[in-house]
């Protein structure tokens, strides 16, 4: 792979471990007496203020991790820890309180807003279901994080059909943002959009990170965009984590076959030479835009 043109997400310093899975282990039962080995002895450290990438081929076990950081599958075995909570041990009460600290931003955002809602009513869902502040409050809430995300108050009244999938993707991300969060899981979060829109996305996201002190499992197929966005990044295959380290370490020196293999994968699929190098040429011109 070709690198990006553009500047790659400065190291944080290195923060305590937020996220701290050890050792676990998902089957699921297929039928007909068939099981699906879908996490093998996954242990990961995922530190507060970074980015950490997520890569692998399509069913490799990504978001599967995903959903047991979050606390949202059950464990066959293993440990998630949470700044230092034992998520799988958690009752309800207790997983309700931490899954505030925890949000997702998906891939299709035309998929994950309710149509019917306006702007306003999806941003103060979270706060509604929470019970947090009262109407006023909400309101002005609200306001902020539109302004977060780089959506005017004009935007308020909007419904998701009437906007970009850009736009949809920003109302997703206030979404995700108003609990204030520590942890954001972002699952393939800018794949659904144009490159061009790509790239302000991940500077929208960087420039949260910074100003929140965020958190980001960054989940992608796209090494480009992970190599853009992640500090530390770890590769999945069939379940199990092939290689994991620095994005320099793992950049300049993959030690896998599987991980060379991807990462040449990237420039030579048709039509994805042309995609990447518009992609690269985007991002570098939405650096510090
Ligand atoms: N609820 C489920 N029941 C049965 N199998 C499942 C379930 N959820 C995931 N799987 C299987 O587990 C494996 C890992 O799936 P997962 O969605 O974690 O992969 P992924 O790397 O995120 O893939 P993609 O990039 O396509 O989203 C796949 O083979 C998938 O079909």
């Amino acid at each position: 792979m070709s690198a990006p043109d553009a500047t790659p997400a400065a190291a944080p310093e290195a923060g305590a471990p937020l996220v701290v899975a050890e050792h676990l282990m998902k089957t699921f039962r297929l039928g007909h007496g068939e099981q699906l080995q879908a996490l093998d002895d996954v242990s990961l450290t995922i530190r507060r203020g970074e980015t950490f990438g997520l890569v692998g081929e399509s069913g490799s076990g990504k978001s599967t991790v995903s959903r047991a950081l979050l606390g949202l599958l059950p464990l066959d075995s293993g440990s998630v820890r949470f700044d230092g909570q034992e998520v799988t041990r958690l009752g309800r009460g207790e997983m309700r309180r931490l899954r505030r600290r925890m949000q997702m931003v998906f891939q299709d955002p035309f998929a994950a807003l309710n149509r019917r809602q306006s702007v306003a009513q999806i941003v103060a869902a979270p706060l509604e279901a929470h019970g947090v502040g009262d109407r006023a409050t909400r309101a002005a809430r609200v306001a902020e994080l539109l302004d977060l995300v780089g959506l005017g108050p004009a935007y308020r009244d909007r419904r998701p059909r009437e906007m970009s999938g850009g736009q949809c993707q920003r109302v997703a991300i206030a979404r995700a943002l108003a609990l204030d969060p520590d942890f954001v899981v972002l699952d393939e979060s800018v794949s659904a959009l144009d490159v061009s829109i790509q790239a302000q996305i991940l500077n929208l996201l960087r420039d949260l990170q910074r100003r929140l002190g965020l958190t980001y499992l960054f989940i992608s197929h796209d090494l480009a965009v992970i190599r853009y966005m992640a500090q530390t990044v770890c590769v999945m295959q069939h379940g199990r984590i092939v290689e994991q380290g620095s994005r320099d370490e793992l950049f300049g020196d993959p030690r896998q076959e599987y991980t060379r293999g991807l990462m040449a994968a990237i420039p030579s699929a048709d039509p994805a030479t042309e995609r990447h190098r518009r992609r690269s040429a985007a991002l570098a011109e939405g650096v510090g835009a």
